[in-house]
């Protein structure tokens, strides 16, 4: 299966485009690297591959058809911020289950303590928060992780572990993985290819 995005252009305000024909391929399996400059665009191509910002020109394919706009969506979105991507008036163990019944092996790969599973969000770090948010997103039918800065909060000996875990899981379940990052170390050490974006607005 091939996650495509093919001339992609994009502005928040008419005239003003922040994405010009931008051209990305991402295999089953294929761990692929993004980098670029600081307000470049590499948040809002996550939006777009995933279906969460459809004002686009050009074209999202997932094989030769468009991503369903019901049901499991099978392009998953994780970003940097894990708090604003639940529901505060939710426990954990809700959050965890939202879409599917996560896996007890999923659960422990990520580390997830059985006692954070009654807490609220805001009674959870960062990190702890980003694990459970990676849980519910590798689900099996999950075909592609969009990975936007999903470490930048947390330390290096962490940032280490969670990509560990998602890296085993994702070569188990044959996901592919965009990885969004500003380190380039991290791109390298994961990655078997890079993409670069650039800021066209700064060139
Ligand atoms: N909802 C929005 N409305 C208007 N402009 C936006 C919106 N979201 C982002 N932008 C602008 O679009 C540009 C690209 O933003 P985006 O977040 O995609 O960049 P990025 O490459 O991910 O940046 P960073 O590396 O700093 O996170 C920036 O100039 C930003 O200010």
């Amino acid at each position: 299966m091939r996650l495509k995005g093919e001339n992609i252009s994009f502005g928040y305000k008419k005239n003003s485009l922040i994405l010009k024909d931008v051209n990305i391929s991402l295999g089953s399996g294929e761990v692929l690297g993004l980098i670029g400059d600081s307000g470049s665009g590499k948040s809002t191509l996550c939006k777009i591959l995933t279906g969460y910002e459809n004002k686009y020109q050009g074209k999202v394919r997932l094989d030769a058809k468009e991503i369903p706009s019901k049901g499991y969506n099978p392009v998953q979105l994780v970003f940097q911020h894990p708090e604003k991507a639940v529901n505060p008036k939710w426990r954990m163990k809700d959050i965890l289950n939202e879409g599917h019944l996560v896996s007890q092996d999923i659960i422990e790969a990520f580390g997830i303590k059985n006692n954070w599973l009654n807490r609220w969000p805001n009674e959870l770090s960062g990190g702890e928060l980003q694990r459970f948010a990676l849980a519910r997103a590798l689900s099996p039918k999950t075909r592609f992780l969009i990975a936007d800065e999903i470490t930048t909060m947390v330390d290096a000996i962490t940032q280490a572990q969670i990509w560990s875990i998602v890296l085993n899981i994702v070569e188990e379940l044959n996901i592919g993985v965009l990885v969004v990052s500003h380190d380039q170390n991290l791109i390298n050490m994961l990655c078997q290819d890079t993409i670069y974006l650039k800021d066209i607005n700064n060139v």
